[in-house]
């Protein structure tokens, strides 16, 4: 059995381990209509190894595999329910306003993989890649791979196959464990109007050919354009469980997973005590995580706690995390207005 705390800002929901999916989600729903309104959402899962990260996030993974279920709707998780969730919400506008886009990256070793990235056979398989800090302040992952989605269930299945590469390294604790952070991320994109030549390319290539294009217009291979991107983003963020027996390879991993952790706790620190800089880029998963924790973010951070005695340490240690994140006060939190992000030109 575990609990869930989940710290949004001020306010705080606790379950224990026989609360329903449904109820959990009922709390994390209203963050999702922010997100159509125009803000980023990030929603992350912090806790030890086999603490309910997974089943909290997306559902019972499947025996003998790092996939999780989707036949059993009642035992969802939360990214297939925001998923379903913010589909309806575009359902709702007119048709062909809003593009759906995901990725997902893992966190290893303080390196990034894209697991969505395909070998020239078309067969998924991750490829790594660098995290920078744009002209506009902003972090990027150049060639990341951003596969359009028309419905939950395409954005499930592309998921279930990114996990499946995790790089996974069994633990005492719990037998299917993965030693890495997972980032999936779910991209937003509203059509403009007024469209430049650049734009109508990458209309063409989410929305389908509905755009006119006139055969006379030439596109240089890359380009960059303004369009309005809004994110929501779910980390899972795995946490050391205690150390003994722990040698060689696991070790290093174990060391890496320690940095990035404790390099997301300073940040949260800075951003609570509004200092000048925020450290981000001391590791790549708080670069990464850059504009899903700090600036005009929403963030929900779900603590996934083992009650059981023998887990104390890791559990205050969680716990620690969760007070941290619940001191960041940032003020009014502000709409996106615009954002650009460097296109590659496949046509
Ligand atoms: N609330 C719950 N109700 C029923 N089963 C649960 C619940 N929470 C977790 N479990 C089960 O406990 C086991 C461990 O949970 P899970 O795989 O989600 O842990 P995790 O934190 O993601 O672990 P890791 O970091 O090692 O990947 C799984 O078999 C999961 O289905």
């Amino acid at each position: 059995g575990g609990y869930i705390f989940g710290v949004l800002q001020k306010k705080r929901m606790i379950y224990n381990d026989l609360e329903s999916q449904d109820a959990v989600f009922a709390d994390v729903a209203p963050l999702l209509t922010s997100l159509l309104d125009g803000y980023n959402v990030c929603i992350m899962a912090y806790g030890q190894t086999g603490s309910g990260k997974t089943y909290t996030m997306l559902g019972p993974q499947l025996e003998g595999n790092l996939a999780f279920a989707i036949e059993e709707e009642s035992e969802l998780g939360i990214i297939p329910r925001a998923t379903q969730e913010v589909f309806r919400l575009i359902s709702e506008k007119p048709p062909g306003s809003y593009c759906v886009e995901v990725s997902v990256v893992e966190v290893y070793n303080n390196e990034i993989f894209d697991l969505l990235a395909k070998d020239s056979c078309g067969k998924v398989f991750g490829i790594k890649r660098d995290v920078v800090t744009t002209r506009e302040g902003k972090s990027d992952v150049p060639l990341l791979t951003h596969e359009t989605v028309e419905n939950a269930s395409e954005f499930l299945h592309l998921v279930k196959k990114g996990l499946l590469l995790r790089v996974t390294h069994p633990t005492l604790v719990h037998a299917h464990s993965s030693r890495s952070h997972l980032v999936v991320t779910l991209t937003i994109t509203t059509q403009k109007m007024h469209c430049t030549p650049a734009e109508i390319n990458f209309n063409m290539r989410c929305f389908g050919p509905s755009v006119d294009i006139e055969s006379s217009l030439t596109f240089p291979p890359h380009y960059s354009f303004e369009a309005d991107l809004l994110s929501v983003t779910s980390a899972f963020l795995y946490t050391v469980p205690g150390m003994s027996g722990v040698t060689g390879a696991a070790l290093r991993e174990t060391s890496f997973i320690n940095r990035s952790l404790s390099a997301l706790a300073d940040v949260l620190g800075a951003i609570a005590e509004q200092r000048a800089h925020v450290p981000y880029r001391n590791s790549k998963l708080t670069h990464l995580l850059q504009d899903s924790v700090g600036g005009d973010a929403k963030l929900l951070v779900m603590l996934c706690i083992s009650p059981g005695q023998k887990y104390l340490t890791e559990s205050m240690q969680s716990l620690g995390f969760g007070t941290r994140a619940r001191q960041v006060q940032r003020g009014q939190v502000k709409k996106k207005i615009s954002q650009c992000r460097v296109k590659e030109n496949k046509t």
